[in-house]
C-alpha cells in the first residue's frame, strides 16, 4: 500500500523525523514537512535525553517517553538502549503503576494495542487483523488486568502492562517492535473506583467470570493462532482464579508463558541459586517459606521444588521443605479454600502441636524456622524487624526476598533487610533497590523481576519458534543465570545488574533457544543456534524504506 507524505511522518514504525536524509526527502515529498537541518540519529538521542531530563518526576518523564514511542521507534529504541538502568522503572515497574491507575484520564493514544471486549466478541478477529496491519506477529502479550502487579484490578485500564512488558522485551532482548502486539481482554471490572468514573474507558459492568470468561479467553486464544502461527503468547497480571487455570488449558498445546507464574519462579530460582553460590549452601538444605500463596507465590514454590527434585531430592521428602503461608496463616490441607496450585503445598495439621495457632507470619517463622523467604503477598510492610531477627537467629545467611510491587507494597526495605541481620541477609527486591552501605560494606541490591528473564525466554523461544515452552526450558533459563556475579565479592548481589539486562537477556536466550533445539521442539530446520538468536534480534537503526509514496 502507497503511503503519502503525511502518513509516513505519523508512522512510528517508519518515521525518521529530522533524521530523514535529502534524498529521502526529494523521494517521498518530505521537503518543507521537516524542518531543514538532517540530524543524525546520534543527534536525535542527545536531544531527547535532554529533555527527557527536564522533566519534573517519573510520571511526566515517562509520558514524554510514551510521545517519543508514539513517533518514533528507532529513536525511542535506541535511547531506551542507551540508559536502561535508568529507564526501567520510568518505562515500566513502578511508574506503570501510576500510569495504570490514571489511564483513561491520561488517555492520549492507543499505542497500537488491541481492546478486545467481551461484550463485542465478533469483533475479535478483524481487531488483531487491524491492529497487525499486515505486519508478521510474533509476540503477544496480553492481560484481563484483575490482578496488576500488588494493585488489584484495573480492567481496560491495564492495557498498560502489556504496552509496558513489551517495551522491555525490545530494549532488553531486542524483540522486533514491528513483531509484537499488546492485547487487553476486558472482561468487565470489579473496581468501584472505575465504574463509578464516567471518564474510564473500558466496560463499566462488574467483570464476568466462568464458562463465559472462559469462552472469550479461548476465542481470543484460537483467532490470534490462527491469525498468527508462529506467535509466543505471553499472559500478564490475570487474577488468582484464572491465572494457573489458562496456563495449564494451554501450556501443552501451543507456545504460550505465564510471566507471574513461571517468569517470576525463574528469576527467584536464579536468586536462589545466586545467593547459595555466596552462602556456599546446598539447595537441598534449605527450608523454604512463601508469605502470599497466590499466582507468583505458589508459582515460585513449584519452580523451586522442580529444583529439589532435579537436585535429586525424592518428590515427598521435598515436599517437607515447602511451606506456605497467606491471609489464613499457614496453609493446612484441611483447609476446604486453597486454591489447586496450593493444595500441592499445604501441611498436614498433625505436624505440629499448636497448629490451631499458626495463623501469622511470626507464629510460622517461630514454628518452622525458615531459611528462605519470599513475599508475594501484597502487604506492605510485613516482614518486620521482630519477624526477622527470629528468622536470622536459626541460620547464617537468611535469603530474603520482598517481591510484591510496586514500591509500596514491598514487604520490607533492602536498608531494614540488611541492618536488621547485622549484614547477613542475601537479599533481592521486586523493584529496583539503591546499595546498602552497613559496617563498612557496600551491599548491592539484586533485582528479582521477571523483567531480568521474560525478554531472554521470550527471544530465545521465537529465535527457534518452539513449538512449546517446556519446564526444561524454563530450568535452563533459571540455570543460565547462576555464575554471572561474583560471589567472592563482600556485599555481592544475588542477581547480575540492570545495567547488564541486554548482555544477559542474550545468555538466557541461547540457553533456552539450545534446549528447545536439544528436545527437538523447533519448528524450522535450525543448523546454527547463536545465529538464529542474533538473526532475530533487531536493532534500534535507521534501515533504507522499501515504501511507495504518492506525492
Ligand atoms: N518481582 C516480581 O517479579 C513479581 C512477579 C509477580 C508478582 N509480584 C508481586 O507479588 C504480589 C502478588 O502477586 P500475585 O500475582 O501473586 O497476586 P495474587 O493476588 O495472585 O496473590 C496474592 C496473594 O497474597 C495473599 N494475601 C493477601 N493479603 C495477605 C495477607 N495479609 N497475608 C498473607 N497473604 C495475603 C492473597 O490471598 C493471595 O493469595 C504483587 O504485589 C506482585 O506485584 C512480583
Ligand atoms: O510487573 C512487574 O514488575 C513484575 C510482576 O510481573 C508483577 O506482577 O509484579
Ligand atoms: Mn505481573
Amino acid at each position: 500500500m502507497p503511503y503519502t507524505p503525511q502518513q509516513l511522518l505519523h508512522d512510528p514504525f517508519l518515521n525518521k523525523g529530522t533524521a530523514f536524509t535529502q534524498a529521502e526527502r526529494d523521494a517521498y515529498g518530505l521537503n518543507g514537512l521537516l524542518p531543514s537541518a538532517i540530524q543524525t540519529l546520534d543527534q536525535q538521542v542527545r536531544q531527547a535525553y535532554a529533555q527527557f531530563q527536564s522533566k519534573a518526576d517519573m510520571l511526566e518523564q515517562r509520558l514524554f517517553l510514551m510521545q517519543l514511542f508514539n513517533t518514533n521507534h528507532v529513536l525511542y529504541y535506541k535511547l531506551f538502549s542507551q540508559h536502561i538502568a535508568e529507564f526501567m522503572p520510568v518505562v515500566y515497574d513502578p511508574t506503570i503503576a501510576d500510569t495504570i491507575e490514571n489511564y483513561s484520564a491520561l488517555f492520549m493514544e492507543p499505542q497500537n494495542a488491541t481492546y478486545l471486549s467481551i461484550d463485542a466478541q465478533a469483533d475479535i478477529e478483524s481487531a488483531l487483523r487491524h491492529s497487525a496491519n499486515g505486519r508478521d506477529i510474533r509476540l503477544i502479550v496480553v492481560s484481563d488486568a484483575e490482578g496488576i502487579l500488588g494493585i488489584g484490578d484495573w480492567g481496560t485500564q491495564g492495557v498498560d502492562i502489556a504496552v509496558g512488558k513489551l517495551m522491555v522485551y525490545t530494549a532488553a532482548a531486542g524483540i522486533d517492535p514491528s513483531q509484537v502486539l499488546p492485547v487487553v481482554l476486558d472482561a468487565g471490572t470489579n473496581n468501584q473506583e472505575l465504574l463509578a468514573d464516567d471518564l474510564y474507558l473500558g466496560n463499566r459492568h462488574k467483570r464476568v467470570y466462568g464458562d463465559a470468561y472462559h469462552a472469550f479467553v479461548d476465542q481470543f486464544v484460537a483467532t490470534a493462532q490462527r491469525l498468527f502461527p508462529k506467535l509466543y503468547l505471553h499472559f500478564e497480571d490475570f487474577g488468582r482464579a484464572n491465572a494457573a487455570d489458562i496456563l495449564d488449558q494451554y501450556k501443552n498445546e501451543i507456545t504460550t508463558f505465564n510471566d507471574d507464574i513461571q517468569g517470576t519462579g525463574i528469576i527467584v530460582l536464579a536468586g536462589m541459586l545466586g545467593a547459595l553460590n555466596i552462602s556456599k549452601q546446598k539447595m537441598t538444605d534449605q527450608v523454604y517459606m512463601s508469605f502470599g500463596a497466590g499466582t507468583a507465590g505458589a508459582g515460585i514454590a513449584a519452580r523451586v521444588y522442580e529444583e529439589f527434585l532435579q537436585q535429586g531430592m525424592a518428590p515427598a521428602e521435598a515436599k517437607q521443605h515447602f511451606y506456605l503461608v497467606d491471609k489464613q496463616g499457614l496453609l493446612f490441607a484441611d483447609d476446604p479454600t486453597l486454591t489447586p496450585a496450593q493444595r500441592e503445598f499445604a501441611r498436614d495439621r498433625s505436624e505440629f502441636a499448636n497448629a490451631d495457632e499458626l495463623t501469622t507470619l511470626e507464629a510460622a517463622v517461630k514454628a518452622v524456622h525458615p531459611t528462605v523467604l519470599v513475599g508475594t503477598s501484597t502487604q506492605p510492610g510485613t516482614f518486620t524487624e521482630s519477624i526477622i531477627k527470629e528468622m536470622a537467629e536459626n541460620t547464617p545467611r537468611p535469603i530474603i526476598f520482598p517481591l510484591s510491587n510496586p514500591t509500596k507494597l514491598a514487604e520490607a526495605t533492602a536498608d531494614d533487610l540488611i541492618r536488621w541481620t547485622d549484614g547477613r541477609a542475601l537479599v533481592a527486591t521486586g523493584i529496583p533497590a539503591a546499595p546498602v552501605a552497613y559496617n563498612g560494606v557496600t551491599y548491592e541490591i539484586g533485582q528479582a523481576n521477571n523483567a531480568l528473564v521474560y525478554p531472554g525466554l521470550g527471544l530465545g523461544t521465537i529465535a527457534v519458534a518452539s513449538k512449546l515452552l517446556t519446564d526444561d526450558m524454563i530450568s535452563a533459563a533459571a540455570h543460565s543465570l547462576g555464575g554471572i556475579v561474583d560471589p567472592e565479592q563482600p556485599g555481592a548481589a544475588v542477581l547480575p545488574p540492570v545495567t547488564k539486562l541486554d548482555a544477559f537477556s542474550k545468555t538466557v536466550a541461547l540457553a533456552v533457544a539450545n534446549q528447545a533445539v536439544t528436545d527437538g521442539l523447533n519448528q524450522e530446520p535450525i543448523q546454527d543456534v547463536a545465529a538464529a538468536v542474533a538473526a532475530t534480534q533487531w536493532q534500534p537503526e535507521y534501515q533504507d524504506l522499501d515504501i511507495e509514496v504518492i506525492k
